[in-house]
């Protein structure tokens, strides 16, 4: 399909930790409609990595809880946030991401990851894409504490729960990620746990 768009043109707004641009430019809707100028504002946080793991013996799950300034700064009167282990490429591939921040983040050593799929987070808004993956985990994969790197602040709590639990924290509202809600469902639908 061809780009519907010309001209474009951007200046930086901030360049702090990450990039936060104005773009402009010409849209031309397809049909016999004129062109426009369009302005948006665009954050490029780099890409991501997020990893559900699961056990289906023991029909458990393993997600993290951190504090999240955003969700606080917008209804989470906590700012609590109970999502599956993430973090930011950084340079790597997404496998090898995945496998770094399940380890920092859960302390579990994992080899094999199944990719279910990727997604824009907020396509509107922001360049990245996140990789999703799940991975099954055994107790004796746990290598460390995990809990996060406290170099760069994180203070990660390990949850493994029950996943018909997990699933009811979606409807509870409990569980607010959608990468997290994404990938609970993506382990429903291949129908490897019991619920
Ligand atoms: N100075 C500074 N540091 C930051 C900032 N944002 C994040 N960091 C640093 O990055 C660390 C978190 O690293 P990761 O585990 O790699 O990323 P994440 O915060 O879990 O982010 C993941 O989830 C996000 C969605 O909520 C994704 O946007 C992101 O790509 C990634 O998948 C934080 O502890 C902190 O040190 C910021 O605005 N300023
Ligand atoms: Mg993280």
């Amino acid at each position: 399909m061809k780009t519907p768009i010309d001209n474009l043109k951007s200046i930086v707004l901030s360049d702090k930790t990450f990039l936060l641009k104005e773009y402009t430019f010409d849209y031309k809707h397809p049909g016999n409609h004129p062109k426009e100028e369009h302005l948006r504002e665009v954050y490029d946080h780099g890409d991501g990595a997020a990893v559900l793991l699961y056990n289906f013996q023991k029909n458990t799950v393993v997600l993290t809880q951190q504090f999240r300034l955003p969700t606080y700064l917008n209804g989470n009167t906590s700012g609590m946030s109970v999502e599956v282990c993430s973090g930011s490429l950084d340079g790597d591939m997404p496998e090898e991401c995945a496998k770094k921040e399940v380890l920092e983040e859960t302390g579990f050593t994992i080899h094999t990851l199944e990719k279910a799929f990727e997604t824009y987070v907020s396509p509107g808004v922001m360049t990245e894409i996140a990789h999703l993956f799940i991975a099954e985990y055994t107790d004796d994969m746990r290598t460390d504490q995990g809990g996060g790197l406290s170099a760069e602040q994180e203070h990660i709590d390990v949850l493994e729960i029950d996943f018909n639990k997990a699933f009811r924290m979606i409807a509870s509202g409990e569980i607010k990620d959608a990468r997290t809600i994404l990938l609970l469902q993506y382990l429903k639908i291949k129908d490897v746990m019991s619920v």
